[in-house]
């Protein structure tokens, strides 16, 4: 059995504002105006679990030092009456999406005839867009690592605001030297990640990163270090996380739901095709770029696994069961956790949620009872029950069929796969950003980083992340 006091590995967002959720001023109206960001949200912090943590770190424990777990944070800080109060009003669409009706049925009808749209070459520009001297041609297909590694130096890079911090750094905005383009760079700092036993899941998301490439993922470009902090410079994903949209909105109605999980299942049947777990997926690890498609970003816990694995590791309210009991699991929690997604995009909020503890949550999957409200899709529904179970001899995109079966079910019986791929279906809202211009409006504010970087002297850790 895992022990209970689980290591909360990701982020430490300011966990004032829960107004956000339901406050008489809330931010639903804007979401689709030129942007009035919140100063703050609430987010729910991954988790990885000290013991299990061996499982998938041999070495690291042997490399590294023994140290208290931080205090736990309450996996998530929602308004506890959030729940009751969508079950008790199934309004109709939230507000965003009447203002904005006629994207609605764009994208609806766009999944069915997706036109040729500006976006459909967006993809391929962005590739091209890579910082000054690195980096591969677009073409590279993806199997063929990037060459990720001394390619850049801090030097290369105006380092300008924060993005969104994590447990042990942050996610900067810098605007390249060489092509004045901008781009995201995570700082990482060793010691916090050598504290928190987390060096090969982070040695493990630089790799993942180096490999994929995908429309719908996030393009790794490059890493360094310096003596304290590890570096990954990104693609700068303009639109914000669906996290905020979603809040803002309060629900999704049932395409703009639909497009997302389509286009979360292309990256997920991707990702798997290559025998790599996410074990990440949440609204807050889904970002929008300029034109509204996804891109997964924080690879903290992908993980290549051809078979199973044993590490507890994710967000509590999008955990399997199989994971919660500790049992060994595959690639299928990534299902279920597409299934929670789905969820709290239809409904505003995750299944097994419960206004208190961490473990509560995981005493709801583990009992696994799902109430639907009534206003949930029949299709979208019976799409959940399948995703959404605990027993994996039934449990969709774990079958025969693997992702195909996910993919052929009736609630995507509109979507074009190859188009929607292709990006050649317009997203169902457009971020108000003003593009290559170093945009963050759509990113909440965060206090800055105080330490200096690119600081020199003793690497006490440096031998442990050979790759960056
Ligand atoms: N490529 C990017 N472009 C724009 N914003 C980004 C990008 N990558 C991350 N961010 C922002 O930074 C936040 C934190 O990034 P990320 O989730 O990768 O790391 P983390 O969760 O802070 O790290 P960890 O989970 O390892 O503690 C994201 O939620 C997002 O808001």
């Amino acid at each position: 059995m895992p022990t209970l006091g689980f290591l909360k590995k990701k982020r430490t967002k300011d966990s004032s504002g829960s107004k956000d959720l339901d406050s008489p001023a809330s931010p639903i109206k804007d979401a689709f105006s030129p942007v009035t960001p919140t100063s703050s949200k609430n987010t729910r912090a991954s988790i990885v679990s000290k013991a299990s943590t061996h499982h998938d770190h041999p070495g690291a424990s042997q490399s590294t030092q023994a140290s208290s777990a931080p205090s736990h944070k309450p996996a998530d800080s929602m308004n506890p009456s959030y729940p009751q109060q969508a079950y008790a009003t199934p309004q109709a669409s939230p507000e965003p999406y009447q203002q904005t009706s006629s994207h609605n049925v764009a994208s609806i009808q766009n999944l069915i005839h997706p036109s040729n749209n500006a976006n459909s070459s967006a993809y391929q520009q962005q590739q091209q867009q890579r910082p000054a001297n690195g980096g591969t041609p677009a073409a590279q297909p993806a199997p063929q690592p990037r060459q990720t590694k001394g390619k850049y130096t801090l030097g290369d890079f105006q380092i300008q605001r924060t993005l969104g911090t994590g447990s042990f750094g942050r996610v900067h905005l810098v605007q390249s030297k060489h092509n004045q383009r901008f781009y995201a760079v995570k700082v990482l700092k060793k010691a916090q990640v050598v504290k928190m036993k987390q060096v090969e899941h982070t040695n493990d998301e630089r790799r993942m990163l180096q490999q994929v490439k995908h429309p719908f993922l996030i393009t790794l470009w490059g890493t360094f270090q310096d003596s304290k902090n590890l570096y990954m410079v990104m693609d700068f994903v303009e639109g914000g996380e669906l996290f905020s949209l979603l809040r803002k909105s309060q629900r999704f109605p049932n395409p703009v739901a639909k497009f997302y999980a389509a286009e979360v299942t292309l990256a997920l049947e991707y990702l798997h095709a290559q025998n790599i777990i996410y074990r990440d997926l949440k609204p807050e690890n889904l970002l929008l770029d300029r034109h509204g498609h996804l891109k997964i970003t924080d690879f903290g816990f992908a993980k290549e696994v051809p078979d199973i694995t044993w590490t507890l590791c994710g967000t509590p309210d999008y955990l399997a069961p199989e994971v919660v009991a500790s049992k060994g699991y595959n690639k299928s929690v990534d299902w279920w956790s597409l299934g929670i997604l789905i969820f709290e995009m239809l409904c505003g909020f995750t299944p097994f949620w419960d206004g208190g503890s961490p473990m509560k949550i995981y005493e709801n999957i583990l009992k696994g009872r799902v109430k639907y409200p009534p206003y949930i899709h029949p299709d979208a529904q019976d799409l959940l029950q399948k995703l959404i179970t605990p027993d994996l001899t039934k449990r969709l995109g774990n079958l025969h069929g693997g992702s195909k079966d996910v993919m052929n079910h009736p609630w995507f019986a509109e979507v074009t796969w190859e188009r929607l791929q292709k990006k050649d279906i317009d997203a169902p809202y457009v971020p108000p950003v003003r593009a290559g211009v170093g945009d963050a409006s759509q990113f909440d504010k965060y206090p800055e980083e105080t330490e200096a970087y690119g600081q020199t002297g003793d690497d006490p850790h440096g031998h442990l992340f050979p790759d960056f």
